[in-house]
């Protein structure tokens, strides 16, 4: 296969997941491998099939009428990326942004194909996008303005109002900061950022955690830090979690949902060598990458089982963890700055069918706990249903557990409310979240 340039690869990834064939993250890291993209190139593809995809619903209105009839779809995916390119990049100028794109157009199709690219990129040059003022309606002018579907910004405005809702939308689309937590079994935070900076990585501490910090320049994944075990990549709000779980030496603790392991080894790491982690998850290759992390990271006291976690009752004796962990499968509505496919596919079903899910689990997990353990609930969506409502669906159906404070650093307390802890993404500008804990009478 020749080497696809950093265009075509964007265009190839926009399409693949158009088909739902993969997640963005996923696929851009196979494209990246695949066509041997380096340097300041994986910049600029991330940047190129990050941008298009979380700015499509604007990128269409903006072109709806400059065509005049239905294009195939990797035309519109070219469109859009011309689009992008011109509107939210200044770096490139347009004429090479016009050229290129009629140069894929004529590689992948006919005269005709490329002459509407040319006659349409050119059209809007000429012309101007057309003005979103024109939208009366407010939900429906946000959900064109920052890309996300009408129905999602309409519940979240019934569910927190349009304020936030309008901040959370407009954060979305912002790049995230990468985050890593400091594997403290085995280092400082401080012998951590003097390592990295003598690697070349420019890195701050969080204003969070003691553990996290923060990459202000360079992908961490690449540091001889994170080879040696010395780091995780993690967000600082999933990291909140192991930090709420008072988590005591040799105690036994049970995460239900736990691959890639983020928060199992987090767990592991503030068991300090003691006791035991058990960590579930449905598949067998998924599994595996916890066991992976955990031998990276040095741990010893990480046991991993591949199992339906809805099942898992029935496969220990009951009451037998000091703590459970269920950071439940959801709809993930918290990081779509990280994954921005998920906006577009998620649908109100998905949500209904979850929240089934997330019930199931509890109801096993609930039985595991000890009398006096605390069981952990989190998760990586803001949605009122799947979070505030799973909450008191648990609490009361099992009336052997109280709900149960959250002990969060100072700055996170202000966020905490009846005992549940709601993230936003423009909170602190780490991963939206959801936190709540119950303890066993
Ligand atoms: C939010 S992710 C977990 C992230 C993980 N705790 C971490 O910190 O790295 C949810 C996980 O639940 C798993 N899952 C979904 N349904 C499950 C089930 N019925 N039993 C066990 N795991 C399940 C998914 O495979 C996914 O890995």
């Amino acid at each position: 296969m020749p080497k696809k340039n950093v265009r075509e690869a964007a265009l190839d990834i926009l399409e693949a997941i158009e088909k739902h064939q993969s997640y963005s993250n996923l696929l851009l890291n196979k494209v990246i491998e695949k066509n041997h993209i380096t340097g300041p190139d994986v910049g600029l593809l991330t940047e190129l099939t990050y941008g298009t995809l979380q700015r499509k619903l604007t990128l269409d209105y903006y072109l709806k009428p400059f065509l005049q009839k239905k294009v195939e779809p990797w035309v519109l995916n070219l469109l859009r990326l011309s689009l992008y390119q011109m509107l939210y990049l200044d770096k490139i100028p347009d004429r090479a942004i016009l050229f290129e794109s009629v140069e894929i157009a004529k590689r992948r199709s006919h005269r005709g194909v490329s002459g509407m690219v040319n006659g349409v990129l050119r059209a809007i040059q000429r012309k101007g996008v057309p003005s979103l003022d024109k939208i009366k309606d407010a939900v429906e002018k946000l959900s064109i303005e920052t890309s996300h579907p009408q129905w999602l910004v309409q519940r979240w405005t019934d569910q927190f109002g349009f304020e936030k809702t309008k901040k959370m939308c407009e954060t979305n689309l912002m790049a995230p900061l990468q985050t890593a937590r400091v594997n403290l079994t085995r280092t400082t935070r401080e012998e951590v950022i003097k390592q990295l900076e003598s690697e070349g990585f420019l890195v701050q501490e969080s204003p969070i955690l003691v553990e996290a910090i923060q990459s202000l320049k360079g992908n961490l994944v690449h540091s001889d830090c994170y080879q040696k075990g010395l780091i995780s990549i993690q967000d600082e709000s999933s990291m909140i979690v192991a930090n709420v779980m008072e988590i005591e030496p040799n105690q036994l603790i049970l995460d239900c949902c736990a691959a890639p392991g983020g928060k199992t080894t987090h767990i592991a790491e503030k068991l300090n060598g003691t006791g035991k982690v058990i960590a579930h998850d449905l598949h067998e290759h998924k599994v595996k990458l916890i066991k992976e992390n955990a031998d990276r990271l040095g741990l010893q006291n990480v046991e991993t089982i591949a199992m339906d976690s809805r099942k898992i009752g029935e496969h220990y004796q009951s009451e037998i963890f000091d703590r459970v962990l269920v950071d439940a499968p959801c709809s993930g509505l918290g990081v779509l700055r990280r994954k921005p496919d998920i906006k577009y596919v998620k649908t109100i079903h998905d949500i209904r069918a979850l929240q089934t899910i997330q019930h199931s689990i509890l109801t096993e997990a609930a039985q595991l706990v000890k009398p006096g353990g605390i069981l952990t609930y989190s998760t990586c969506t803001v949605d009122k249903e799947e979070n505030e409502g799973t909450v008191q669906y648990f609490l009361e159906n099992f009336p052997d557990f109280e709900a149960y404070s959250l002990h969060v650093p100072a700055t996170i307390q202000p966020f905490v409310q009846n005992n549940c802890l709601q993230i936003f993404p423009q909170d602190f500008g780490s991963d939206g979240f959801f936190i709540a804990c119950f303890k066993k009478r």
